[in-house]
Formats: structure tokens, sequence, C-alpha cells
């Protein structure tokens, strides 16, 4: 798990006089003195989110800012680490024989862009725009344009928007390169996701076989997806795998919200008007075990005549470290299918005849799930993906980031209605599959948030928590 948001500030509320260090812990209070200079000089507040604003690094006791100050550049710190132990390696791979020291040359270079990025970020610089052959250029250039001084930088803009751009600049470096453009930085990581978990996806595969056509199964299932998304190292994640997969309940009092019941209503009772809606599109989050939930949930929806087809929904290039891009998803399946295993090879080859019959689809990857726009944005920014997402009976959203795109990125008052958060985004029914790892959350029922707070003032962050929220796209909310 991260370190809580608490243990990041608590060090940095103390005296800001230098004349008051003390031989024996001089080192540790000019830190201190070091970080209100910070503060000050980004215009740092020391509060919380307040309601109804856009979640911000400037807001030092919100996991936005500890996000800023301290994951983010370990990120950056630890792709730069990876590239230079494996620049051997990946001049092998990348360039061919003739051209090793070029590729040695632009590795290097890609690295201190790298390193340029970094700095940018740990000094709240604006937000550069893209000027290289990146096909959503324009696209994120416009709405960097439309971004006023105080919005454009990492600290003082929209938490949301400084995540994606720097991801976005991040893959821009290989993009644009000549011997780098096929790299992910995070690829080794995502690729050993999968292979660590596979007696968990082996534990998955016994027990969902032969199963019955039931809301309680559904729900089961629902849950498998839903934990999967918790955040935690690789051996408590598959311990706690196991504790679901042996009593799917067993996390019951850490979800928030549950509508499985809703939402197997929604896929079974569908009304008449709305019969010809036979696909479900499922915007996946990230690889390894919980790609292989994802799997497992379309596969009952399909095979239970739920839905005819779900057509998955993949980042365009590597993306918050583990999201699925087409060459994760591909590369899953392929992996599942030849492994050595005869029930992992058995159901790697049935996902694979699934996506041969049309019953799994792969849709093109849309750039703007690798946007900066939050949802309502979609409509107008991508009105192609918004028409094509209301022909599909439920969308499924898996994850935090996706929540925190539906959700704007606004610190909501946590009992406000969903459908206001959502701010008109309803192409159709809609479900979120979510563990809670960022103060944004909508639709609570009243008290929950005050209760869970004064057991835990961290509790949003620490992904325990979940929440399964349907939102029913037949209605008119009056947008
Ligand atoms: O994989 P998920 O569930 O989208 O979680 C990743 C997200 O969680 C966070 O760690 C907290 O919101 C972000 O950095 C990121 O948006």
């Amino acid at each position: 798990m991260e370190p809580s948001v608490l243990e990041a500030t608590a060090s940095t509320t103390t005296t800001t006089s230098a004349t008051k260090v003390e031989p024996n812990n001089a080192g540790e209070k000019l830190q201190k003195v070091f970080k209100n200079d910070f503060d000050a000089k980004y215009n740092i507040v020391d509060i919380p989110t307040p309601r109804n604003a856009f979640m911000s690094g400037q807001y030092k006791c919100s996991y936005a800012y500890y996000t800023i100050r301290s994951r983010l550049p370990v990120i950056l710190t630890n792709v730069i680490d990876r590239m230079t132990k494996d620049k051997n390696e990946l001049v092998t791979q990348f360039a061919p024989s003739n051209f090793e020291q070029s590729a040695r040359e632009e590795l290097k270079i890609i690295i201190g862009f790298i390193s340029r990025l970094k700095y940018e970020l740990q000094t709240d610089k604006p937000f550069q725009k893209f000027t290289g052959d990146e096909p959503d250029g324009e696209l994120w250039n416009n709405f960097l344009s439309h971004l006023s001084e105080d919005e454009g930088t990492f600290y003082r803009g929209c938490w949301l928007h400084a995540e994606c751009y720097m991801y976005r600049k991040l893959y821009s470096f290989v993009e644009n390169s000549i011997f780098l453009k096929q790299f992910d930085y995070f690829g080794k990581v995502k690729e050993q996701a999968l292979v660590s978990s596979i007696d968990d996806i082996i534990s998955l595969v016994k027990y969902t076989r032969r199963t019955e056509k039931n809301v309680e199964m559904f729900e089961e299932l629902l849950k498998f997806s839903l934990w999967a998304n918790r955040n935690d190292d690789a051996e408590t994640a598959s311990l706690f795998n196991r504790k679901v997969l042996e009593d799917a309940g067993s996390a019951n009092d850490y979800i928030l919200v549950n509508h499985s019941t809703q939402l197997w209503d929604c896929l079974e009772n569908e009304p008449t008007q709305k019969k010809h809606l036979q696909q479900v599109d499922y915007i996946l989050d990230n690889v390894g075990y919980e790609l292989f939930t994802d799997f497992i949930l379309a596969e009952y929806m399909i095979e239970k005549g739920l839905t005819q087809k779900v057509r998955f929904h993949v980042k365009a290039h590597p993306w918050f470290v583990s999201d699925v891009t087409e060459h994760d998803f591909k590369w899953t399946l392929e992996y599942l299918s030849q492994h050595s295993d005869y029930i992992v090879c058995l159901i790697g080859k049935k996902f694979l005849q699934f996506l041969d019959e049309g019953k799994f689809e792969l849709a093109a990857a849309s750039p703007f799930w690798t946007g900066p726009y939050a949802y309502h944005r979609m409509r107008d920014v991508s009105p192609d993906l918004y028409n094509s997402l209301q022909q599909s009976k439920l969308i499924i959203f898996k994850g935090d980031l996706n929540y925190r795109k539906l959700m704007n990125d606004v610190c909501w008052d946590p009992t406000q209605e969903v459908t206001t958060s959502l701010s008109g985004f309803l192409p159709t029914n809609l479900c979120a599959l979510r563990s809670i790892k960022a103060e944004v959350i909508a639709g609570l029922p009243e008290g929950v948030y005050e209760t869970l707070c004064k057991q835990d003032p961290q509790w949003m962050i620490t992904g325990n928590y979940s929440v399964i929220q349907f939102v029913d796209g037949t209605r008119e909310f009056g947008y």
C-alpha cells in the first residue's frame, strides 16, 4: 500500500524558523523549512479539497497533493532507473545491429526528456504543447490552449489533468523516437502481473465452470472483478483474491453501494424498446488478474444470454502503469492459450475463439480514453465514441481513474446524486465497479462517509472500500 496522506504531510507542520534548528536534528528541521518554502512558492494551502472543488495538488491534505509530490516523481524515477539498467537489452531488442550506437544515443536523449518532465512536475511548470507526430496531438493541444494560467500547471491545475498529462508526455518521448516506438515503459511489470497470478487464475477458472444463471452467481462474479481492482502489492492481493474466492461475501461490509440486483435486472429484463441493444461495453482498467476477472464476467454474461457480445475498450498506449493496451490484451490471451497448465490453456483458447466468433470484440482504442477530458465532455470531443456507446445495453467502467473521469474529478458531497455528478454523461445504462483510491465519491447513503471518517480519516485512499454503482440510462434526468 502507498504511505498515507497523513504520513506524507505530518512532518511538515513545524516552525519555519531556521534559528531554532538544533545540531542533533538540523537536517530534519532544514528539510521542514524547505517544505514550507515549497508550499509558499507553489501556493499550496494546508487544507483538504473543499467540497465541489476539482481535486488538485494545491490542497495539501489531499491524495492529489501526495500523488504529485511523492508518487508521480517516484514513477518517473523508476522508469529512468529501469531504462538505464536495461539499456543494452533495449538497444538489442529495438535497433538493427548496425544502428546500436544511434539507438544508445537516442535512449540517452529520452532519459533526459523524462528527467526534464520530472523537474517540470516538481517545480509546477506549465503543461507544454505536443509538437511531434502524436495522432491525438490536436485533441491535447486544443485542450491545453483552453486552460487558464492557473489551470495549466501540475500543482495548481486539476489533478486529473496533471496525471493524464504526465502519462501522455511520457509516452510521446518514445512515440516520437526512431528506435523505441514500440517500447512500453511498463511492459515488464505488466507481464509479470499476469505470470505471477496464474494460481489465482486457475482457482477462479475452476470455481466458475458450470455456474447457475442467477443473480447470486452474477453478483459473485461482479465482486471478483471489483476486488481485483484493489491496489495491493502482489502478495497481499493474492491473499485477498483467495479470500474473496472462498467466500465472495467476505468483504461485503466494505462495499458501500451494491447495485448488483439493478444491474442484473438491466441485463435480464431489458424493456422491449431496448431489446435491439445486445452488446455490453467494458471499459477496462488493469492487466493481470484483474483483466482475467473481467474476461470471466464477460464470459458469464455471454453464456447466460445476458448479452450477445462484450466489446472491450483498451488504452491507445501505456497509461497509468498497469492499464491494458491492445498489445496487453492480445498478449494476455496468447499467453493463456499457450500455457502449460491444461485449464489455463483451455480457457485462453476459449476466449480467443470468442474473439473469432465476435462474442468478444476489441474496440479500436479511442484517444479519448487517454485524453485529459472527464466523460461529460465525450459527446462534444469524441461524438463517434459517444454514439457507439449509445448502442450498448450497459457500459461497465472499471477502476478508480474511470470513476474520477465519470465524476469530473470533483470532490462532491458524498451523498450527491450520481446523476448530478455525471454532469449529463449518460449515453446508456452505466455501471461503475471501483475500489476507492481517491477522495471522489457520489451516491453514498447518508451518514456512511462521516462514520468511516471517524474510524479512519484516510479510508478513501486505502482501496479497502468499493462501490458497485448502477445508473439507469433509460430514465430522463433533465439534461
Ligand atoms: O487502476 P485504477 O483503479 O484506475 O487506479 C489508479 C488511480 O488510482 C490513483 O492511484 C488514485 O486515484 C490514481 O493515481 C489513479 O488515478
